[in-house]
C-alpha cells in the first residue's frame, strides 16, 4: 500500500526547489478540492471518489478514516506527490497540478514514511533543512535547537538519525516541517506510534502554530478523540468517500457522546430486546451489531441505569453490559449504516 517513498521524494524535491524562505510571503493558506477521484492502474483500486471539500486559512481540519480509506492518496495529491485521476485541487491558491513548485513552496509535509538520511545527526538534518530554506547558519542552529525542544529529541540531538526509534523519527519529521513555518501544513497520521506523552507534546506544538502562526493545518487520523481535539472541522472518509463533515460539536450530536453497549444472555431473543429498549429509551438510537446491542445516549451513566431498569422491568438476562464513548468503528457504523469497511487490501 505504501510503496512510494513518499518523503524521501518530498524532501528531495526540496533539495533543488525550495531556496528560499515561504514564510516571508503572504499567502492564502487555504485548500479548495472539487471532484478529486483517483483509481490505481495496478489493482484497478479507486482509492478516492468524487471528493469535495475546502479547508480555510488558519483553519485546523481533520481528515479522519480507517485503514485503506484513501486519506494517504489525498494527502499525496494535494502535496503534489502524486496526480488525480479527475477533478482538482487549490492549496494556498495554487492548481496542485498546473503549479506544483509554487504549492511545494507554501507547504510543510509529515507523510507516514520518512525520508530522512540516516546518518545524520537530528540537530543535522534539521540544520540542513534550514539552509535548503535559506535560513543563515546562526538561525539555522536556533531553529533547530528550539524544534528539538519541541519534540522532545535534545537528548537525542546529537545521535545518528539511523539509531532513532520509530517514535523518534516521526517526531523529527515533523520538526523538519515546521523549520520553514509553512502557511499550509499536512500531516499524515503524525502520532501514529508515539507514546501519550509524546502525542501530547505534538498536539501542543500543533495547537500553538494553528492558533499563533495561524497555520492551516491538514491532518489525516485514524483517532477520533485525536480529531476532535484538535480539529476545528472533521471529514469521515470511509472506502474513498466523504461520509459526513463537520465540527467535533456537530457530528457528535449526530451520534450521541456515550455508548452503552450490552451482550444479551444466550437464548435472549435480541430482535425483541432492542424493541423494547427503544420503546423503554423514548426512540433512542439503538442498533444491533453481530450480537451486541448498541445505545448511542447523550448522559450515558443516567441511560444506563435507565437500561437496567427496563432489563429488570421486562426480566432480560445479560451476559454483558458497558457504557464507553463511542469509537471510530461506532461512528461509521451509525453514519454509514453498515460499519467499517475492512482495509481494503
Ligand atoms: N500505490 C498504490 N497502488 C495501488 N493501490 C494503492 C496504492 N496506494 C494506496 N492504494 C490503495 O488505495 C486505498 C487507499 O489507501 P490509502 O493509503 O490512501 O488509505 P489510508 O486511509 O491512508 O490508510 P492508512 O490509514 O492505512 O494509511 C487502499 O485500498 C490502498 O490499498
Amino acid at each position: 500500500m505504501k510503496s512510494i517513498p513518499r518523503n524521501h521524494l518530498f524532501q528531495t524535491c526540496s533539495y533543488n526547489i525550495f531556496l528560499h524562505k515561504g514564510a516571508d510571503e503572504k499567502v492564502n493558506g487555504s485548500i479548495q478540492v472539487e471532484h478529486l477521484s483517483k483509481t490505481f492502474k495496478k489493482g484497478g483500486i479507486q482509492a478516492v471518489k468524487d471528493v469535495s471539500f475546502h479547508v480555510d486559512e488558519g483553519e485546523f481540519f481533520a481528515f479522519l478514516g480507517p485503514n485503506g480509506a484513501g486519506k494517504s492518496t489525498t494527502v499525496q495529491i494535494l502535496t503534489t506527490l502524486m496526480n488525480a485521476t479527475t477533478g482538482t485541487a487549490h492549496v494556498a491558491g495554487c492548481d496542485v497540478i498546473r503549479e506544483p513548485e509554487k504549492v511545494r513552496r507554501h507547504i510543510g509535509v509529515a507523510l507516514q514514511e520518512t525520508g530522512v538520511d540516516p546518518d545524520l545527526t537530528g540537530r543535522e538534518m534539521l540544520e540542513l533543512q534550514a539552509w535548503i530554506f535559506g535560513f543563515g547558519k546562526k538561525e539555522g542552529r536556533e531553529r533547530a535547537m528550539r524544534l528539538l525542544e519541541i519534540v522532545q529529541l535534545t537528548e537525542a540531538a546529537d545521535r545518528r538519525i539511523g539509531r532513532y526509534s520509530g517514535g523518534m523519527r516521526r517526531r523529527l519529521d515533523l520538526a523538519l516541517t515546521l523549520v520553514h513555518e509553512p502557511a499550509v501544513l499536512f500531516l499524515d497520521e503524525p502520532t501514529t506510534g508515539l507514546d501519550p506523552s509524546n502525542r501530547m507534546a505534538v498536539w501542543e506544538e500543533l495547537r500553538r502554530l494553528n492558533k499563533e502562526k495561524g497555520t492551516t493545518i491538514f491532518l489525516t487520523t485514524q483517532y477520533l478523540e485525536e480529531a476532535d481535539s484538535l480539529a476545528d472541522r472533521i471529514s469521515i472518509i470511509n472506502d474513498g468517500e466523504i461520509v459526513a463533515t463537520g465540527t467535533p460539536k456537530e457530528l457528535k450530536a449526530r451520534i450521541g457522546s456515550d455508548l452503552i453497549a450490552l451482550t444479551p444472555a444466550e437464548g435472549e431473543d435480541s430482535e425483541q430486546i432492542l424493541l423494547q429498549l427503544k420503546a423503554g429509551l423514548n426512540d433512542a438510537d439503538v442498533i444491533k451489531k453481530q450480537e451486541k446491542i448498541l445505545i448511542y445516549v447523550e448522559e450515558g451513566t443516567r441511560q444506563l441505569l435507565e437500561v437496567a431498569r427496563i432489563l429488570d422491568r421486562e426480566n432480560i438476562q445479560v451476559e454483558d453490559i458497558q457504557l464507553s464513548s463511542p469509537t471510530l468503528d461506532d461512528i461509521f457504523l451509525k453514519i454509514t449504516g453498515e460499519g467499517k469497511k475492512s482495509d481494503g487490501e
